[in-house]
């Protein structure tokens, strides 16, 4: 089935007979066009359109596997508008504006308009073997790229020179990065999102680094924590703590296991370490489009593991004051197990 038929199938469960997409990712997902929130696609009973405007024209024409038209909102809304009447239609609620909303309210009379979440993550959860590959050479990437920046991270320099670095190698290969590069040394290792500041990488100190690769539209994420210098012993007991629930989780990855039932395994191992409440969020998430995207490996979560999910396992414990530890790797869900994508070394500390 292709990707439209099983959104069709989608939709209909959800209720709706056309949907109205506006989630940037999604747009790119089903189009192929990479303009961003400047691209909105229309899917009824009677086919699918690409909306953009004239900045895009040769881009849309390049990049989109499915009819365009090429005009402003409101033209956009009004060409579609027969289209559209008496159908109830799907809007994503979660990323459409209340203003843009309004205006479909205005052009569309006759369309009664539903909100709908999550009905394309279903689809995106599962990677297409085109997608895995993209996903695989991103992690790659970042595994070369943290090859060459490991030695820099010594006493005596910033962890902003370090995220340059990083930042810079990715930018040179063609690459971006995923996100705000993560460099956090010493007491900042209490902080799961801690940015690479100014601070001077000191003798003795554990660092955390979380960075992903964005290469062709899709991310890598994958953390190391390294010492420089010797730890104290506390930290090294959080280290080894750490990768202990790390290695579990990952080597409980399968079709079948639950997010939930994941996250409970490397939180329980760290609570037998006394660091059940210093591990301040969720096991993991998936990867793709988006950086976090679904499933969630999350106590709440109700997703279940499918072959073609690719997530992440990043248990942490984060000490106020003292220091953190994560260690994050990017994990495809195979047939019957597992493929741990992200290659970079894990440090003995
Ligand atoms: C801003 S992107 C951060 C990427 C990172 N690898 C990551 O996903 N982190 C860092 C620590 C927590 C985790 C995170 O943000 N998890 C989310 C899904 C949560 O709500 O737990």
């Amino acid at each position: 089935m292709s990707q439209l038929e099983q959104l069709r199938a989608v939709m209909g469960r959800a209720g709706v007979d056309a949907l109205w997409i506006s989630d940037a990712a999604n747009v790119r997902y089903l189009s192929g066009f990479t303009g961003g929130k400047d691209g909105k696609v229309l899917v009824t009973p009677q086919g699918e359109t690409l909306y953009t405007d004239a900045r895009y024209t040769v881009q849309a024409e390049q990049e989109s596997r499915m009819p365009q038209f090429i005009a402003r909102p409101p033209a956009t809304l009004e060409h579609a508008a027969p289209g559209v009447a008496g159908l109830r239609v799907g809007f994503e609620a979660e990323s459409l504006t209340v203003a843009e909303l309004e205006q479909l309210r205005e052009f569309w009379p006759q369309a009664t308009l539903v909100g709908t979440a999550g009905v394309l993550s279903e689809l995106r959860m599962i990677k297409t073997p085109a997608e895995v590959q993209a996903v695989r050479d991103a992690q790659a990437l970042a595994d070369r790229v943290f090859a060459q920046v490991r030695p820099m991270i010594r006493a005596g320099v910033r962890e902003l020179d370090v995220a340059l670095e990083i930042e810079s190698l990715l930018r040179r290969a063609g690459a971006e990065s995923a996100f705000e590069i993560i460099v956090a040394s010493g007491p900042r290792g209490a902080m799961p999102h801690g940015v690479a500041s100014e601070r001077v990488i000191e003798d003795g100190e554990l660092v955390t680094v979380d960075m992903g690769a964005r290469l062709n539209g899709y991310n890598s994420d994958m953390t190391r924590t390294v010492a420089v210098g010797t730890p104290s012993p506390e930290m090294r007991r959080v280290y080894r703590a750490v990768l202990e629930a790390e290695e579990a989780a990952v080597q409980a990855v399968r079709p079948g296991v639950s997010g939930a039932e994941l996250d409970a395994l490397a939180r329980g191992i760290l609570t037998g370490h006394g660091l059940g409440e210093a591990f301040a969020h969720s096991l993991g998430h998936g990867v793709g489009l988006m950086v976090h995207e679904g499933p969630s490996l999350r106590g709440s979560s109700e997703d279940v593991l499918r072959p073609g999910m690719i997530v992440t396992v990043e248990p942490g414990a984060y000490l106020p004051d003292v220091g953190g530890v994560r260690i994050e790797d990017l994990v495809l869900v195979t047939d019957d197990g597992f493929e741990v994508l992200s290659r970079s070394e894990k440090e003995v500390v």
